[in-house]
């Protein structure tokens, strides 16, 4: 176990410090620690095609996953990004387990690539797909700074770069159009995204941990989760934590999140003090 904190601690909590400490403490216990993307690990711009992860989390992620290799710990990304899309953007590792789509896409990153489970949708879904693609294209229409990013299974309202009145404006009509096709709208930090599946991060977490469950079942030891996430879509990650489990909200606002950081760099602190205790587990047992 690490006792000197390094200077990039600073700005982590004594109790935030406390419960990693606990959250790595048993170096055999199955543990997944599941990450979001934009707004927690990569700052916002304003086009998510030149997002990446701040310097210092992704050098943290970076150790977590090096540290992690061939441990019972496991790395996750959980993104509301097309699968793809997060798969290089984040450039992980093999054993890294990639969601995206808000839970929609699963795959695990291997030596040969990424092991994906197909995302089909059934012929209503693609009917709906098109009408809510149609139905976004209205909403931005002569709204300046509003535009629409399509996914596999959903499409998103963006208003990032538009005026409040714009912007309230495309988000009631974008609201319409999902209420009118029966779907529902999740409201992120200056987008509104509207799926034909309903999938949660929440329901991803619990799906990892049914995973990373049962190939640990002989070790008799519960799947600890730590989950960091900045946006109220993670709030439904949050909520699926039980005790022993670590909850770290990215920035300000509401939560149900057991600890904060403040930024990106805040979580990379974090980050580092688990792989600072798993590269000590490992010297001790090399
Ligand atoms: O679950 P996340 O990894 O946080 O992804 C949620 C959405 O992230 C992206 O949008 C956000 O980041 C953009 C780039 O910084 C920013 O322009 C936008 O305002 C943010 O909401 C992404 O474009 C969405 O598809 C994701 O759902």
């Amino acid at each position: 176990m690490t006792t000197a904190p390094s200077s990039r601690t600073s700005g982590t909590s004594a109790a935030l410090v406390g419960a990693l400490r606990e959250f790595s403490a048993d170096p055999g216990a199955p543990r997944i620690v599941a990450l979001d993307f934009d707004g927690t690990l990569a700052p916002f711009v304003d086009d998510p095609t030149s997002a990446a992860m701040a310097p210092a989390a992704r050098a943290a992620v970076d150790r977590l996953a090096a540290a992690s290799r061939g441990t019972t710990t496991h790395l996750g990304l959980v993104s509301g990004r097309n699968l793809s899309d997060l798969a290089g953007r984040a450039g992980l590792p093999p054993g890294t387990f990639l969601v995206g789509s808000h839970g929609a896409e699963t795959a695990h990153v291997t030596p040969q690539g990424l092991d994906a489970e197909p995302l089909e949708l059934t012929a209503d879904q693609e009917r709906a797909l098109g009408e809510l693609r149609a139905g976004l294209a209205d909403a931005v229409d002569g709204r300046d700074g509003t535009w629409v990013q399509h996914k596999p299974s959903a499409a998103v309202l963006h208003t990032r770069q538009a005026s409040a009145s714009d912007a309230r404006a495309a988000e009631a009509a974008a609201d319409e159009v999902a209420e009118r096709l029966g779907l529902h709208a999740m409201h992120g930090k200056d987008v509104v995204e509207i799926a034909v599946l309903r999938t949660s991060k929440g329901e991803a977490i619990a799906h990892l941990r049914d995973v990373v469950g049962r190939d640990a079942a002989s070790s008799g030891r519960t799947v600890r989760v730590l989950y960091a996430g900045d946006d109220t879509t993670d709030e439904t990650a949050f909520a699926v934590l039980h005790d022993g489990d670590v909850g770290i909200k990215v920035g300000d606002g509401p939560t149900s999140a057991g600890y904060r950081v403040a930024d990106a760099d805040g979580l990379a602190a974090a980050l580092d003090l688990i792989s600072a205790d798993l590269e000590e587990i490992e010297e001790i047992e090399t």
